[in-house]
């Protein structure tokens, strides 16, 4: 097993190339079997969740060809196999074989998803949006279970504005008989990107990025040629971190559209932001002020960088409350921390942070976000070697981690144990 080892105190600066996209990337990968002809997505990131995916579109047949960051699927020949196990154990997002291979097939048989499991996290509103477009699902022993003699549009309004439910009823809806309607759609900028895929493929949907979307369903797809958008959440993850440490980083490649929450708190504690066109410059130093933080659905300020987020919030003045009204007990990293030396309680849905210095210690990533929160603290830690071990969490989502930071001037390495 590897652990990152960091000696942290140096401020990061220079340059960081953000990759495309893992939440869009793990969404586009089972949409291109939708089509009946090759699918090239450019701007890949090099993420183990994505090689996981790989591994699943060739086990049904598809030919995969993955060159650094271009891949080309040619899904012609693939077959509809029960997965009830194997891959797609390993990470949350196999949830979206069930939509395209009920979209492609009209049946499915996929084990319950695996990946990062702060909290519960149901997929009721997947289901229901199955059966509303005419598939029995059931559960048994683990695997669900889809059928569908045809797929027929409907309106399916989401109790909670789920990202996967609104994608897996998009890919299953492309293809069906007639209209479906998405109502309470989740916005989040990777559900315009599957749509932006899908119509390249001949699919007819609108409205991607509200809280409507319409899709007429046609009866076949095509290939296309599609760039995934930038990542967000790794963005926003070196940002902190540039703020963390008093560095001054530009982030290159990025929609600074799609960190406006993030922007506008770093701003609030006192960071200093320069947007551009497709970066961002972070220039910190503190002192930081304090600041409370609601992580909600998008626009709002996204839960997968509320982790990060403690970890700054450490190190302003006076205490801070952060809020998670997406995941309301994802707080693993929250002990870690305080291993560290944070001053952090949780109360119900928040974290209350008092600023303090943070010290050298071994921690534990136990998810994906969880990993970033202790990698960032541990590069404010100014004397001492932080090991942060659960580095196969971190790898779902950060690639070239350790190449990225050590070209900002950290001092990073990984350690086999
Ligand atoms: C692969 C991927 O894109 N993962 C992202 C996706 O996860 P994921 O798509 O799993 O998250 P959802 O948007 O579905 O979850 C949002 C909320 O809805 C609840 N819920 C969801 C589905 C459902 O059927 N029933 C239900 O109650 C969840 O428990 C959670 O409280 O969005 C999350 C919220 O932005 C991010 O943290 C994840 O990084
Ligand atoms: C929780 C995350 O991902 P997933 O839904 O794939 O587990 C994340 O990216 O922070």
């Amino acid at each position: 097993m590897e652990k990152l080892m960091i000696s942290g105190g140096r401020p990061l600066h220079g340059t960081v190339q953000i990759s495309g996209a893992k939440n869009s990337a793990i969404a586009l990968l089972p949409a291109a079997i939708l089509a009946e002809s090759e699918v090239v997505l450019d701007n890949l990131p090099q993420l183990s969740d994505v090689a996981v995916y790989i591994e699943i579109l060739e086990d049904l047949g598809a030919t995969v060809t993955w060159e650094d960051n271009q891949i080309k699927i040619n899904p012609s020949h693939i077959k509809s196999i029960p997965m009830p196990n194997g891959p797609v154990k390993k990470l949350r997002a196999s949830y979206y074989m069930m939509g395209a291979l009920l979209g492609r097939f009209g049946e499915a048989i996929i084990g319950l998803p695996g990946g990062c499991n702060f909290e519960p996290r149901p997929i009721d509103q997947h289901i229901k949006g199955f059966e509303a477009l005419g598939a029995t699902v059931s559960n048994e022993h683990g695997a669900i279970h889809l059928h569908a003699k045809e797929l027929r549009g409907a309106r399916v309004y989401l109790d909670v504005s789920s990202v996967g439910a609104t994608i897996n009823i998009m890919l299953a809806a492309a293809r069906a008989k007639g209209s479906t309607i998405i109502e309470n759609a989740a916005k989040e900028p990777e559900i315009i990107d599957v749509a932006t895929l899908l119509n390249s493929m001949g699919a007819i949907i609108k409205g991607a990025g509200t809280e409507t979307i319409r899709i007429e369903g046609v009866k076949e797809l095509h290939g296309c040629r599609h760039s995934i958008i930038p990542d967000r959440i790794q963005a926003g993850t070196y940002m902190i971190a540039a703020a963390a440490t008093g560095g001054n980083v530009l982030i290159d490649n990025v929609i600074p559209k799609h960190l406006e929450a993030l922007t506008a708190k770093l701003i609030e504690m006192g960071v200093k932001i320069e947007e551009l066109d497709e970066s961002i410059r972070v220039i910190g130093g503190g002192p930081y002020h304090h600041v409370d933080v609601k992580a909600l659905v998008y626009p709002g300020f996204p839960t997968d960088l509320q982790s990060p987020m403690t970890s700054l919030l450490t190190q302003a003045e006076g205490v801070s409350v952060l809020s998670d009204f997406v995941y309301s007990n994802r707080f693993k990293h929250v002990p870690e921390l305080v291993r560290m030396g944070a001053k952090i309680r949780v109360e119900g849905r928040s974290a209350i942070i008092e600023g303090s210095k943070l010290n050298a210690a071994k921690v534990k990533a136990t998810d994906l976000r969880a990993g970033a929160a202790l990698v960032i603290a541990g590069l404010t830690v100014e004397e001492g070697i932080t090991e942060v071990s659960g580095v196969e969490f971190i790898d779902r989502g950060y690639d070239h981690l350790v190449t990225k930071l050590r070209s900002l001037g950290a001092d990073v390495w990984r350690q086999t144990e």
